[in-house]
């Protein structure tokens, strides 16, 4: 993407960035500059994203001063300014409830902040805290509520509970729950997003003054803390549908929260689909308001989000009880620019600055859509940090995105160092759920990428990643990670009028992903996305391609029903096309190397990260790993060299080489949870074929056999499955190269479809297994 402030300009010696960005007095001052902190100077006055004026509100807040845009150098290719009007005459909560007065002595807050805990650690030493934190809980809006949320929850099958971000929904109501003891079986707390369930899962154990992993635990995909005395568990919404597999009406859960709802991800409709069915199982039948005659092991079911349409969900659950927790704690003032800003990057870069320069102590969470525009800003940030004058804090930068490892990404929840404000680069992973300790600010540029399956009739088809505006719900959801440690500040990148013309909330993901992994979970657990009573149903389209992948990989028969073969690949977990080639590893001796080339596959960041500015050396570097048969023999070749390593020899070995240790790291992890349920199953991991290809590719070819593509006369290839023309990716070691056939791993859509992570196989056997197939 162009940067219009791009980090390589010389800025600094053509004109004093410092000086032109924040000493300078603005040619012309707007008189009724607003104050961030709202009504004390408010006066439907504009805020504009310029110079500092100096002046400071009466509360000790800097005003966020007028006119010029910050000044960053002739280089600077273009000068715009940021305009933030002030939405509301009086200081209201981020749904537009008013805000309650907030409680409490705030420094004395602020000083039991420092002493929380901040990340996914268990700090089980520190018990003069926990009478702090009872203190803190107390305060929340939702403490008033806890006798009649219990109540309520004992009262129904199903509670549909809507409060705002920040009242203390899912840290609060598990913990009344388990307190009241009057629930059996443990307590789940579904979530979105792995950061999320690990950081609350570490939040409330403290707040429940034990150790993570004992009374409170977690479990994500690759990861699990519990134990015997686990009660509550908080755990992505895909690893209960995993969970279901072994224990398919979730007997050992007396209640089931699905939290954040409203993001209406595929596995929570899966979540709240079959929990549909299994209330029927469990409790008799489902009454919606009210219980159903005694049962000896009832499930409760809760549904939570600040943002959701409560009448559909009630609707979906035979018209269910909805609770309503009003108030937030502390208040987040909303401001909107004057005019709508086509960079988001260069408008998100001012306002961090002028943020930091001029407002008091707090830190910064900027919401973006992906990680290449996180990493784009990163380097401006830290550009132009380098040039602030000594007298102003540093900048702690910290980026947030899904691909980002576990370790980097609980580095949000440390303190930042001391004397710099921490910047969380974020996409909307931090959107939901999350409290950030030390978030002040949020800078919302309205943007998301979105996740787009195109079906093909063949059955095959691809994922599209697209950056698009986000929702009234992700707007809001986003201004309520601040304010959640005092009051807070939002400053959306967009209109007001922009705002009000989003829509509500995103398309269910059920109908714009694909399904092949959720079909064979739900085939596994004797239900089918043909028949469960979704809130909306799938595309069949989405359903015919999922069933004829599954078919293609002999997962289901003739008659749709879950093959030997089926079962075991569910039992991984892994992607249906991966299990399958791990499967076919057994047969072709080969399971060893195939578990590393797995493992790198399924690990969240690249192997070889886009190094642009340093390509020729990276691929000089990487050269000696490459294989002629593509990609995955090259990264089985850097991920056995990487083995061979002592410990302290990592690091920099990774770095000479170009390749991200992250990654490495990462796979080492999943490769040796990947073993263990070799061992579970009976599957022999040791058995390899000493690197030797043909196996290997054989049983690549296996899974990825609906990935095949042909040569074209013009270079490109076109898919054996479906109709696209597709190139390979040029970050793909093969592509220079040219191969009779070609399968791929994945297709990416931008400006042209992409195939990653290519590999030359058997071209004769692999084109004669996709035609036969054809
Ligand atoms: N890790 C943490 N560190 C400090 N304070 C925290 C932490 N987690 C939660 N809190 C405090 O508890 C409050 C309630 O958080 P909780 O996540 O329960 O709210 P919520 O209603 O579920 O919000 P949301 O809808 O945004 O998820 C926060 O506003 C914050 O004051």
């Amino acid at each position: 993407m162009s940067h219009i402030l791009s980090p390589n300009a010389s800025i600094a010696q053509e004109t004093p960035l410092r000086k032109k960005l924040f000493f300078n007095p603005p040619a012309e001052s707007t008189p009724a500059a607003a104050s961030a902190e709202g009504s004390q100077v408010r006066a439907k006055a504009r805020h504009i994203n310029g110079l500092v004026s100096g002046a400071t509100a009466a509360n000790g807040t800097k005003k966020l001063s007028t006119h010029t845009p910050l000044s960053l150098g002739e280089k600077s290719p273009k000068k715009r300014s940021v305009v933030y009007l002030d939405d509301s005459d009086e200081e209201r909560g981020v749904n537009g409830f008013v805000a309650p007065s907030p409680r409490g002595n705030d420094r004395k807050r602020q000083k039991t902040r420092k002493n929380l805990s901040n990340g996914v650690a268990s700090r089980f030493d520190e018990r003069p805290r926990i009478s702090a934190l009872q203190e803190q809980r107390a305060q929340l809006p939702i403490a008033q509520g806890r006798e009649a949320i219990v109540r309520a929850i004992e009262a129904n099958d199903v509670t549909i509970i809507l409060g705002e971000t920040g009242s203390g929904k899912t840290t609060q109501i598990p913990q009344y729950l388990l307190e009241s003891n009057r629930i059996s079986g443990q307590i789940a707390i579904t979530q979105p997003r792995r950061v999320a369930a690990t950081s609350l899962a570490a939040r409330v154990s403290i707040e429940q003054g034990q150790p993570l992993g004992y009374i409170v635990g977690y479990a994500v995909r690759f990861d699990e803390r519990t134990g015997p005395k686990t009660r509550v568990k908080y755990l992505t919404d895909g690893m209960l549908v995993r969970e279901m597999m072994g224990d398919p009406l979730l007997e050992k859960y007396g209640v089931v929260v699905v939290d954040e709802a409203h993001e209406r991800t595929l596995r929570t409709d899966l979540v709240l689909a079959s929990l549909k069915k299994i209330l029927l199982a469990r409790n008799g039948k489902m009454e919606g308001k009210g219980k159903s005659k005694a049962n000896a092991n009832p499930l409760k079911v809760v549904v939570m989000s600040a943002t959701l349409d409560a009448e559909k969900f009630s609707k979906f659950f035979n018209n269910a009880n909805v609770l309503y927790v009003k108030g937030r704690q502390h208040p987040v003032n909303i401001y909107h620019t004057a005019t709508s800003q086509n960079d988001y990057l260069d408008a998100a870069l001012r306002t961090f600055f002028q943020i930091h320069v001029d407002q008091p102590s707090g830190d910064v969470l900027i919401f973006l859509p992906g990680q290449e525009d996180i990493e784009s800003l990163e380097s401006s940030i830290t550009t132009y940090a380098n040039q602030l004058p000594q007298s102003c804090p540093g900048v702690t930068l910290c980026p947030l995105y899904a691909s980002l490892p576990n370790a980097q990404q609980s580095k949000v929840f440390t303190p930042a160092q001391s004397g710099t404000r921490k910047c969380i680069l974020a996409t909307n992973i931090a959107e939901t759920s999350i409290t950030i300790p030390g978030v002040k600010y949020v800078i919302d540029t309205g943007k998301q990428k979105q996740k787009r399956y195109i079906a093909r009739d063949t059955g095959s088809g691809f994922d599209t990643l697209l950056t698009t505006d986000i929702t009234k719900s992700s707007a809001m959801q986003r201004a309520g990670r601040a304010g959640r440690e005092g009051k807070g500040y939002c400053f959306r990148l967009y209109t007001e009028e922009a705002f009000n013309n989003m829509a509500l909330s995103l398309e269910p993901e059920i109908r714009r992903s694909s399904l092949t992994s959720s079909l064979l979970q739900l085939k596994c657990v004797g239900q089918d996305l043909e028949t469960l009573d979704f809130m909306d149903k799938p595309e069949p389209e989405s359903i015919s391609a999922a069933l004829r992948t599954l078919w293609m990989l002999s997962a289901i028969d003739n008659s749709k029903s879950l093959t030997n073969f089926g079962w075991s690949m569910a039992v991984f977990p892994l992607e249906p096309q991966h299990a399958a080639v791990l499967l076919a590893s057994v047969n072709h001796r080969s399971t060893f190397e195939i578990i590393s080339i797995l493992s790198l596959l399924s690990s969240s960041a690249p192997l070889f990260p886009d190094s642009s500015s340093q390509r020729e050396s990276a691929a000089s570097a990487r050269a000696k790993f490459r294989h002629v048969a593509g990609d995955h023999l090259t990264m089985l070749n850097v991920m056995l060299a990487y083995d061979e390593l002592e410990k302290g020899e990592r690091r920099d070995w990774c770095r000479r080489n170009f390749v991200n240790e992250r990654a490495l790291r990462e796979a080492t992890d999943i490769r040796a949870q990947l073993r263990d349920v070799c061992e579970k199953v009976g599957v022999d991991w040791k058995l390899g074929c000493q690197g030797e290809e043909g196996p290997i590719l054989k049983s690549l070819v296996r899974g990825l056999v609906q990935n095949a593509a042909f040569l074209q006369p013009d270079g490109s290839y076109k898919q054996a499955m479906g109709p696209s023309i597709i190139k390979v990716h040029p970050g793909s070691s093969l592509a220079d190269k040219k191969s009779a056939a070609i399968i791929y791993d994945e297709l990416v859509y931008t400006t042209q479809i992409y195939a990653r992570g290519t590999r030359f196989t058997l071209i004769m056997y692999r084109a004669a297994a996709a035609r036969s197939i054809c």
